[in-house]
């Protein structure tokens, strides 16, 4: 296929990106600490700063049971269902449908005191990969954001901050077979999750707000996202 302006960038990113989410916590060095736990949900973060700004990177692990990584990926990456769990949203464009899993967005996202409201210019690329570790088992899942340029749409033009952000959504399905080979159904499924995200704040932002915002509004992302996701598959057929 004709390969697009942003090909190139796309390809080296999500191959780097899908590498890191695969490492375990463990292997990823030390310095990551547990900043939050619920159920099968764990989230990590790395406490950095660039130029004085927090730009911690987070790492959550979930697992989660009756969904498939094809249905996780296809609501995170589909802009219909965006505004149904992203809460932090005020609004959202597709600015380029550069292919069908290929879109280029801008978001603003609602200000939070008492740092100024952000927005984002990010492309958004869905994928599916084999799995090399189970010859024979479901391919994985992947979404990959990363902030990207608009000569239309400059930075830090309006009454918006623009941040910069770099997010990899993985998901690995897993299949337990029922004993009696009856077909298998959503009580048969399970998605092991991984979310890993980099956000430059831009402009200055408080340290003490933005781990605020971080320690509340990603476990709560992620866990209203999963319900989500749940609710609208429960009754129909599975998506591997
Ligand atoms: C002072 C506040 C600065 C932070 C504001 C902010 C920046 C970025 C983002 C954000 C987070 C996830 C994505 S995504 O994974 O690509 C999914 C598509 O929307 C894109 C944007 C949000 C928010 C604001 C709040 C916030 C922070 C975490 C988690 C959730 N909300």
């Amino acid at each position: 296929a004709l390969q697009h302006r942003l090909w190139p960038d796309i390809d080296r990113l999500v191959k780097q990106q899908v590498a890191m989410s695969r490492m375990g916590i463990g292997d990823c060095g030390t310095g990551w600490q547990l900043f939050a736990e619920d159920g099968e949900m764990k989230m990590y973060r790395r406490e950095e700063e660039i130029d004085g700004m927090v730009v911690d990177p987070l790492k959550a692990v979930h697992i989660v049971k009756g969904i498939t990584g094809h249905e996780v990926c296809h609501y995170f990456f589909n802009p219909k269902y965006r505004y149904d769990w992203e809460t932090t949203l005020e609004h959202m464009t597709v600015l380029e449908n550069i292919s069908d899993d290929t879109l280029v967005f801008l978001q603003t996202h609602k200000r939070i005191w008492p740092a100024s409201q952000r927005d984002v210019v990010f492309w958004s690329h869905i994928r599916k990969l084999p799995n090399d570790q189970d010859r024979d088992g479901p391919d994985i899942w992947t979404v990959v954001n990363n902030s990207t340029e608009s000569p239309e749409h400059p930075a830090n033009v309006g009454k918006c901050v623009r941040i910069y952000l770099t997010v990899c959504l993985l998901c690995q399905t897993r299949v337990h077979p029922p004993k009696d080979g009856a077909p298998i159904t959503r009580d048969d499924v399970s998605c092991k999750i991984t979310y890993c995200s980099v956000v430059n704040p831009g402009g200055w932002a408080p340290a003490s707000v933005l781990r605020a915002v971080y320690k509340r509004e990603y476990p709560k992302f992620l866990k209203r996202f999963t319900a989500y996701v749940i609710n609208q598959t429960k009754n129909k057929p599975l998506m591997f």
